[in-house]
């Protein structure tokens, strides 16, 4: 017969499947400001069916489903994993692509398309490898939960910050460590991380008088609102160099960058020409390290950025806060009171990775939303040798390193849903003493 069982596929014809199932989940547009979450939802709900998983879908924002999707383990009272993964992805701009964003062509062995780095690689293959796993007859001992949110590229609020405050997830799902987004790494190692920069969106305002084009007098909105321009280019040039030196990795500095510009009277033709205008702002992205000072920055904002001697407002459009609720940074612990990061590392290693020193990510991820609860989270996309091209035209990965990064899931999952933490296992030693 020409019917051959899925347990009889060749291992390439099986790769096939894999590659076109991945195929299939980045063709589905997910680009704000329309993703189309529903058809994403029903691929994720029928890739949970083929693999028997539990799953439901939580509507916590009308229009953007979140499926949770489960894999119960033999001990239901240890602490759940949680695998996470976006299902929206950045707009992209078609016609500066070399191939179609969501038509995921295979060119020399690269899968073009919008989300094959950041996230929907990540998504599937933790799908992928849970279908190794059961196929190999393996039974997790923790449970194993994977979420599928909507909207981490506009800030989560509508997807993983709801999961977090949701009752379920904090009544039922137990959860004890969360793997979520990473970056490619250009190099053979894979990058992991523990922490990440807090966005602060700044805007500062000048006012000044408003005089005629010509004249040559202190106050003017714009002289205000440059003298702080300037300031702040200093600043950012002490971070900066820092990186350039060597002496701190990008995830441990400030980093600030001027966004957008706003100013001048506008007319017909463009912008009056002649008139000095009363007013001027700038915004700026910054991204504060868990390890920076906030308050020192908060006062260099106030004194030295927009200072009201320089007749200056600035507001914050978001800001992230870079310490807990107890004053600590939020920082995933990364010594041994942390037995996730060593097992991983140990996963890696056992299908053949090798894993950089943890950092600290450098913008930010859903992850954040976990870590506030005071949950290790660790950031983990598995891309090595490949250049990081999130948010760029042209994203694609090989379809050898997804395929490898689902070998190394395999073994990150077995690895995590079989563990019992020491001390219970001297519990129980002790007890048979
Ligand atoms: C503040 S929510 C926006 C999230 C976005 N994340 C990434 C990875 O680009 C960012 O850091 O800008
Ligand atoms: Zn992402
Ligand atoms: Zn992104």
């Amino acid at each position: 017969s020409l019917v051959v069982a899925a347990s009889e596929q060749s291992p390439s014809s099986s790769s096939q499947l894999i590659i076109s199932r991945f195929q299939q989940y980045l063709k589905i547009n997910t680009a704000h400001p329309n993703p189309n979450y529903h058809e994403a939802a029903e691929f994720i709900l029928s890739q949970a069916k083929s693999l028997s998983l539990e799953s439901q879908t939580l509507d916590f924002v009308k229009g953007k489903p979140l499926v949770l999707l489960k894999w119960p383990g033999k001990n239901p009272h240890l602490p759940s994993i949680l695998l996470n993964s976006h299902t929206d992805v950045v707009p992209a701009e078609h016609h500066k692509w070399s191939h179609p964003p969501f038509d995921a062509l295979i060119d020399d062995g690269r899968i073009y398309a919008r989300g094959s780095q950041d996230m929907k690689c990540v998504g599937l293959q933790y799908l992928e490898a849970i279908r190794k796993l059961k196929s190999s007859g393996f039974e997790p001992t923790r449970t194993v939960y994977l979420s599928f949110v909507p909207d981490e590229e506009i800030g989560g609020h509508d997807g993983a910050e709801k999961l977090a405050e949701s009752e379920i997830f904090n009544r039922e799902m137990n959860v004890g460590i969360v793997l979520d987004e990473g970056l490619a790494s250009p190099k053979e190692n894979y990058r992991v991380f523990y922490g990440e920069r807090c966005p602060w969106w700044l805007v500062i305002k000048a006012s000044g008088a408003p005089g005629h084009g010509s004249k040559l007098y202190d106050n003017a909105a714009l002289e205000n609102l440059l003298k702080s321009i300037e300031i702040v280019r200093r600043f950012r040039a002490s971070q900066f160099d820092m990186v350039k030196a060597g002496l701190k990795p990008e995830g441990e500095v400030v980093s600030v960058n001027m966004v957008f510009l706003k100013a001048g009277t506008p007319s017909p033709t463009g912008f009056v020409m002649n008139l000095q205008p009363s007013e001027a702002e700038a915004g700026f992205d910054i991204r504060v390290p868990p390890t920076a000072d906030p308050a020192s920055l908060e006062r260099r904002i106030a004194e030295e950025w927009a200072p009201v001697s320089r007749n200056m407002t600035f507001e914050f459009k978001q800001k992230a806060s870079v310490h807990d609720k107890f004053g600590k940074p939020i920082l995933t612990a990364t010594d041994s009171s942390n037995p996730w990061l060593a097992l991983l590392e140990g996963a890696v290693k056992k299908a053949n990775g090798k894993l950089g020193k943890p950092e600290i990510f450098p913008a930010a991820t859903d992850a954040r939303y976990f870590r506030e609860r005071g949950l290790p989270a660790i950031g983990f996309s598995p891309m090595a040798n490949t250049p990081i091209l999130l948010h760029d035209h042209n994203e694609y990965l090989s379809k050898d390193e997804y395929l490898k990064g689902i070998d190394m899931y395999e073994s990150i999952i077995s690895a995590y849903a079989s563990y019992v933490e020491e001390e219970t296992k001297d519990g129980v030693a002790r007890e048979e003493l």
